[in-house]
């Protein structure tokens, strides 16, 4: 184990508050149904396991609109209200899989939406804000996305990545934890196979920024890296230590405690 893994282990062990986010890649098959329900089983033992030890901790999941092509039975398509359509039926499908992964551990889930709008609304904020403390409390899991069958296009984070980090800002959590299909940043693009991984980022600068590329996954995924690094730039500037690992294998999270390969943002000093 090299010191930047144990420093991850150390970050996931001391945090008391963290948000895990589960890109699109991860939930769904090529087929665009649930894929990996044994996977998620996995992922909701180690958070049951991370709760045991103390932790609080919040779900961010896309897949909603990758997922609700397939089901409601149309092309997939660049078109907003198609989209939206897709996520409509992809969100039930969405919340089902987390309801019965976590069921299993008999933990509660409890789905969140969120705008754009309603992180800049102070109201709203506070809303969701009290939401969040009410459900952790009583001992649920928060699962949130964006409300995509309703934001307008302007009005849209846009990417899960971003969101995630808006709601570790609304929680006030200490870590962020982004899942995704690569175990963190790269140099360049990991498509070169010349790309070297970095385990630890101590500060995020334009240098870092510029090794981000976007995804290769058009029409599953969003945003690739360079939205990452947008919402690891986010959360570190505001104090919160941001993970970038893997979610390919079983056990995500338990897999990182034991020494899996990841990049680790330090949270910027005040
Ligand atoms: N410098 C980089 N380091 C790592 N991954 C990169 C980099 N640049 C671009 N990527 C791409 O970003 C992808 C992850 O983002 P994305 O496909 O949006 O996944 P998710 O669904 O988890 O959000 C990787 O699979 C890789 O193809
Ligand atoms: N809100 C969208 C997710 C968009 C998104 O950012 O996807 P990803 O890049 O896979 O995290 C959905 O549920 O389909």
């Amino acid at each position: 184990m090299t010191s930047a893994d144990s420093s991850v282990a150390a970050s996931l062990a001391q945090a008391r508050r963290i948000v895990v986010k589960v890109g699109s890649s991860l939930m769904i098959d090529p087929e665009s149904r649930i894929a990996r329900t044994a996977w998620l089983a996995t992922l909701a033992q180690d958070i049951a396991a991370l709760r045991a030890g103390g932790a609080q901790v919040i779900v961010v999941s896309s897949g909603a609109v990758a997922l609700g092509w397939k089901r409601l039975g149309i092309e997939r398509s660049p078109q907003l209200d198609r989209r939206q359509a897709a996520a409509a039926v992809g969100q039930g499908l969405l919340m089902n899989a987390w309801s019965a992964a976590f069921a299993t551990q008999g933990i509660t889930v409890g789905q969140l939406l969120l705008t754009y709008d309603d992180s800049e609304s102070p109201q709203r904020s506070a809303n969701a804000r009290a939401t969040l403390g009410v459900l952790l409390d009583a001992g649920a899991v928060p699962v949130v996305n964006e409300n995509d069958s309703v934001a307008t296009e302007e009005l849209k984070l846009g990417d899960n990545d971003r969101l995630s980090a808006r709601v570790a800002e609304l929680a006030d959590a200490d870590l962020l934890l982004l899942l995704s299909d690569v175990d963190g940043l790269y140099d360049r693009d990991p498509a070169d196979p010349a790309a070297r991984h970095i385990a630890h980022v101590p500060r995020i600068d334009e240098g870092i920024a510029a090794m981000a590329g976007g995804t290769r996954h058009e029409g599953v995924g969003t945003g690739g890296m360079a939205t990452k690094i947008a919402a690891a730039r986010h959360a570190t500037g505001q104090g919160r230590a941001t993970i970038i690992a893997s979610g390919r294998s079983d056990h995500p999270v338990s897999g990182l405690r034991e020494g899996a390969r990841a990049t680790l943002f330090d949270p910027a000093k005040s």
